[in-house]
């Protein structure tokens, strides 16, 4: 299997061309394997580039323990990378289907090749059963959630995925490793949860830690900005123009007033490519 290997602010996948190459079979197992950072390639998953009937391409992802997600906000900026620099689509705008449904993103060059990629995130999504959360209410803004005899005030948004921000003083390795996994597989989170703890430096700064469903901690997880910038402000915290400093790097993130759609802005990197041999393949 040819595969080629790409990050978005450290948020780090495996990306196979399936216009150049047959799908692969047992998609959720090749992923356990090809993310394995011992005995496989490594990477935070495996991100398939495939044709579309409604877009440029399909973007279909694939969490660390095999889990599909719906939506990859580093991920989809790579794959407008790839489509680009390795002439699938020659264009600064592209269109990519993620999950059912369609994303516009504007591609900057620099020496020709891509560096840095706006996506049109669309509405962040703020119904609770559409989350989906049985935490009660319409929207879960700031609501109650006890986890390990502490109270968290945790506020609910769907970027495509699920996320689930807190706010906190100190985005500590006790929060992301020991709260993180347990807020993931809470019962109030039907589908698992992506979890962002976020510290406040300004009205448009913030730092970011994400313990994401189905494949720990990221150094970037590009749709929990998007759901961090909504939250901030939903909660009064901050503007609607906020850059959020995570583990990898840095994004830019704007929830636009006028059309309600997220936009975020950040870097796509490729690192290498190359051939695999899955075992048993
Ligand atoms: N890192 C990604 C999100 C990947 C999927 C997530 N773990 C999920 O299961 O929803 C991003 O940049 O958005």
């Amino acid at each position: 299997m040819r595969f080629t290997k790409m990050h978005g602010a450290g948020n780090d996948y495996v990306y196979v061309d399936c216009f150049r190459q047959d799908l692969p079979s047992n998609i959720e197992q090749l992923a356990i394997a090809a993310a394995d950072r011992h005995f496989g390639i490594g990477g935070d998953g495996l991100i398939l580039i495939c044709p579309s009937e409604r877009a440029d391409a399909e973007m279909r992802m694939y969490n660390a323990d095999g889990s599909y997600s719906e939506m990859c906000g580093n991920g989809i900026r790579c794959v407008a990378k790839y489509m680009y620099d390795h002439g699938l689509a020659k264009k600064e705008t592209l269109t990519i289907e993620s999950g059912g449904n369609v994303l516009t993103l504007e591609l900057s060059t620099n020496g020709g090749k891509v560096d840095r990629v706006r996506v049109d995130m669309g509405e962040p999504v703020l119904e609770a059963a559409q989350i989906p959360t049985r935490l009660g209410g319409k929207q879960v803004v700031e609501a109650p959630l006890e986890c390990d005899g502490n109270l968290y005030r945790v506020t609910a948004v769907s970027m495509g995925n699920p996320h689930c921000v807190i706010f906190v003083a100190h985005a500590s390795d006790d929060l992301v490793f020991g709260v993180g996994p347990q807020i993931e597989h809470d019962p109030a989170f039907p589908n698992r949860v992506n979890v962002e703890f976020v510290e406040q430096i300004s009205r448009t700064q913030l730092r970011q830690r994400t313990w994401e469903r189905g494949s720990g901690e990221t150094l970037a997880c590009g749709t929990g900005a998007s759901a961090v910038c909504v939250a901030g402000v939903l909660t009064g915290r901050t503007e609607r123009c906020v850059e959020i400093d995570l583990l990898g790097g840095r994004l830019e993130l704007e929830w636009n007033e006028t059309d309600n759609h997220v936009y975020m802005t950040g870097p796509a990197v490729e690192v290498f490519s190359g051939e695999w041999f899955p075992a048993g393949e």
